[in-house]
């Protein structure tokens, strides 16, 4: 089947073929996260993905919930209620020390919440395996932001043993549900992600530094390329990552993109 993409050398006809059925018969979902540094790109190579394959659901990370959380207060008996907004991802990005325990308990939930809805109904019922393509996991919360938050001593050990605790709780619980068959994985050095992040602009990022993200990198490396990141799943220990140069610029060149995406189907073909 080729898609309207109207770009026939992205048509994802190739990417996954027949239905693969799971033990009970039902059919399967075939799932991966992109990983990566702060604005390396993940969301710009996401809407590729869905741009060369229409039937493969995104699923974006909850970034506009961390900005806006909606908390009620009542001052007093008769008054009424008033609601109040707090921008979790500032807050954090200002006072990591007071906020980062909250932000990677809160991260961490709002994704497994975002990342366990249903794909949408016309891709369970096509012809082919769906696939929903996650922006980060539950994975990279744990074992790249919150280990990071931990080394850097903004979560002190008692909430950093709290944090994993919960954390293993939630992937026994809900893991196969967001289990994960393989992790793309779009690398470029630090630099390259400042000059992105500046370049985007976003607010709450505004003090971020280079230091940060090549904090950041070196836990990238570690998890998915040294492997030498302790894990506690063993699934996650064997998972298959395909590793992108995400420094090259995309969008101006189709060919880098074709490239791109035949590197994720083959990779897709071979899990
Ligand atoms: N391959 C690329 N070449 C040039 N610019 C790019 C490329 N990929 C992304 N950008 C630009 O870099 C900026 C960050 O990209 P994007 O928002 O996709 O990053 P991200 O990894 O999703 O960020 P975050 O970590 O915050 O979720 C954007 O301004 C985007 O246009
Ligand atoms: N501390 C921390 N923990 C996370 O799990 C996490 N996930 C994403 N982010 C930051 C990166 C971008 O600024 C912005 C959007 O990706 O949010 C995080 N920050």
């Amino acid at each position: 089947m080729a898609h309207k993409a109207g770009k026939r050398s992205f048509s994802c006809s190739s990417c996954l073929s027949n239905k693969s059925l799971t033990e009970d018969g039902k059919a399967g979902v075939k799932r991966v996260s992109i990983e990566g540094n702060i604005a390396v790109g993940k969301s710009t190579f996401a809407r590729l993905l869905k741009s060369a394959c229409p039937d493969w659901e995104v699923v974006a990370e909850p970034v506009s919930k961390w900005q806006n959380i909606k908390s009620g207060t009542s001052k007093g008996p008769g008054a009424s209620p008033q609601t109040t907004a707090s921008n979790l991802l500032e807050m954090m990005y200002q006072d990591p020390q007071r906020w980062s325990y909250t932000f990677q308990t809160y991260s961490c939930m709002s994704r497994l919440r975002t990342q366990l809805q249903p794909p949408p109904a016309h891709l369970l019922s096509s012809e082919r395996t769906p696939v929903q393509v996650y922006e980060r996991s539950i994975y990279s919360d744990r074992y790249i932001f919150a280990l990071n938050m931990f080394e850097l001593g903004c979560i002190n050990s008692t909430e950093w043993a709290v944090y994993k605790d919960w954390h293993s709780l939630l992937v026994e619980q809900f893991g196969h549900q967001v289990e994960l068959e393989g992790i793309i994985y779009l690398r470029a050095q630090p630099k390259k992600c400042m000059d992105r992040l500046e370049h985007r602009g976003r607010e709450e990022e505004k003090g971020v530094k280079l230091d940060y993200l090549e904090k950041l990198h070196i836990q990238h490396e570690r998890w998915l390329v040294d492997k030498s990141t302790e894990i506690h799943f063993e699934k996650l220990k064997q998972i298959p990552v395909l590793q992108l140069d995400a420094s090259v610029e995309f969008q101006s060149d189709p060919e880098v993109r074709e490239q791109f995406i035949t590197q994720v189907k083959n990779f897709f073909k071979a899990l």
